[in-house]
């Protein structure tokens, strides 16, 4: 088992005095108009694009497995196994999203992040929240800041996607909140469906883990995060969301049809995910199935870049367990494996989501039986 925190990348340990969201986001925002990059947007050199996804269009030939949702289920649990065991990363088709509800929660998006200034400021995220306008959580692990802005609503089932939206409404309607809850039912079903598939895949009996662990089509988690990267003239000298993996069991996300998420598989380049169709969703393996699988399936390191002319919207549905849940890797997936050592303990999502804002690509090793020795040391990073 190769060491996960064998990153490539040189990740800052250490946290900026000061982190550039919250209140003075705004206040310090970029104007994407403005002639050259302020010196806080320029990355250093190894952190930045090889190159900028402007040229490119959709249905550029990739060789990321595709899933169709639609295959009988023997294909779909195989074709799932391969895709997050050898990528970690897949695009699915007939998934069962309406395209105008994708259309709609994609209008409704970009008019969100067009809202004026003080409107936005009314719901930026609160020190120890994860919702509303604000950079992403990741972002005071670096010392560059990203050309992007988010915003974040946690949902079903205990949706306060209402909350959350209600805080923009004018007056009483609420005319975000109805297309993000329809388009995050619709998607966590999705992801409901595709756990599944992949736990039995891995030999998961479903009763057994719904009584150890939880019920992953009644009481798995979800938040709806919207990206939104401007034009940026000097696209080649920044980054939109740099490199993380997400913390989820399954991410489903989509880009529309402008380029931008790269992943980066062990041992070889960034790669460019281009979108497939209008349609196609992108689905990402987190790090709680890094956990349930024992390592089988990895969580896969990705970024978004921006672009020169075109701004981008990604669409992203991020499913995890619920808060109480118990985390470890399925019992199943032991006693089928050769060593049948667990490699994580038992945890509860809130706490790996603690270390993870702590220790941010360190955090899983916090969880493992024994701390690799050539890993983040905690006392580097606390
Ligand atoms: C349910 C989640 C998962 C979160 C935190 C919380 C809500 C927003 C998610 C993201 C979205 C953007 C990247 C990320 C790294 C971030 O900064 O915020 C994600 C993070 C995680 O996957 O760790
Ligand atoms: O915008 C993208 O393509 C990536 C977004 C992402 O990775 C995230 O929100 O977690
Ligand atoms: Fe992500």
């Amino acid at each position: 088992m190769p060491s996960l925190v064998a990153s490539p990348l040189p990740f800052p340990h250490v946290a900026p005095s000061k982190p550039p969201f919250l209140e003075d986001l705004y206040a310090n925002y970029f104007t994407p108009t403005t002639p050259s990059l302020p010196t806080a947007y320029i990355w250093p050199e190894h952190d930045r694009p090889s190159s900028t996804p402007d040229d490119i269009e959709p249905s550029q030939a990739t060789d990321i497995p595709v899933i169709n949702m639609a295959d009988d289920d023997h294909t779909l649990k195989s074709g799932l196994a391969n895709a997050c065991e050898q990528w970690g990363v897949f695009y699915i088709m007939n998934h069962g999203v309406p395209l105008d509800l994708l259309e709609s929660v994609r209008q409704k998006g970009l008019e969100l992040f067009s809202l004026p200034l003080n409107t936005k400021m009314r719901a930026l995220r609160k020190e120890g929240s994860f919702e509303g306008f604000g950079k992403a959580m990741i972002s005071k692990f670096f010392d560059r800041l990203m050309w992007s802005e988010g915003f974040t609503m946690m949902g079903h089932p205990t949706s306060s996607i209402a909350d959350t939206t209600s805080k923009l409404s004018l007056g009483s309607e609420n005319k975000f909140r109805e297309v993000f809850e329809e388009y995050d039912r619709a998607t966590q079903k999705v992801a409901a469906r595709l756990m599944r598939a992949v736990l039995e895949g891995l030999g998961v009996e479903m009763e057994g883990f719904k009584e150890r662990q939880y019920d992953v089509e009644g009481e798995a988690q979800s938040a709806l995060q919207l990206n939104y990267y401007a034009p940026c003239p000097q696209a080649h000298m920044t980054m939109g969301l740099p490199a993380h993996t997400d913390s989820t069991c399954l991410t489903l996300l989509h880009q529309g049809l402008v380029p931008g998420l790269e992943v980066l598989r062990p041992g070889r380049p960034w790669m460019l995910v281009p979108p497939l169709s209008p349609s196609a969703l992108v689905v990402n393996v987190g790090d709680m199935l890094q956990v349930l699988s024992n390592g089988r399936y990895k969580s896969i390191m990705h970024r978004a870049i921006a672009n020169k002319r075109r701004e981008r919207l990604s669409i992203v549905s991020l499913c995890f367990p619920p808060m109480n849940a118990t985390i470890a890797p399925a019992e199943e997936v032991l006693n089928c494996s050769q060593d049948r050592q667990p490699l994580y303990k038992s945890f509860k999502w809130g706490e790996y989501m603690h270390a993870k804002s702590k220790y941010f690509m360190g955090a899983l090793d916090h969880f493992k039986y024994q701390q690799p020795l050539d890993g983040i040391s905690l006392a580097q990073v606390s």
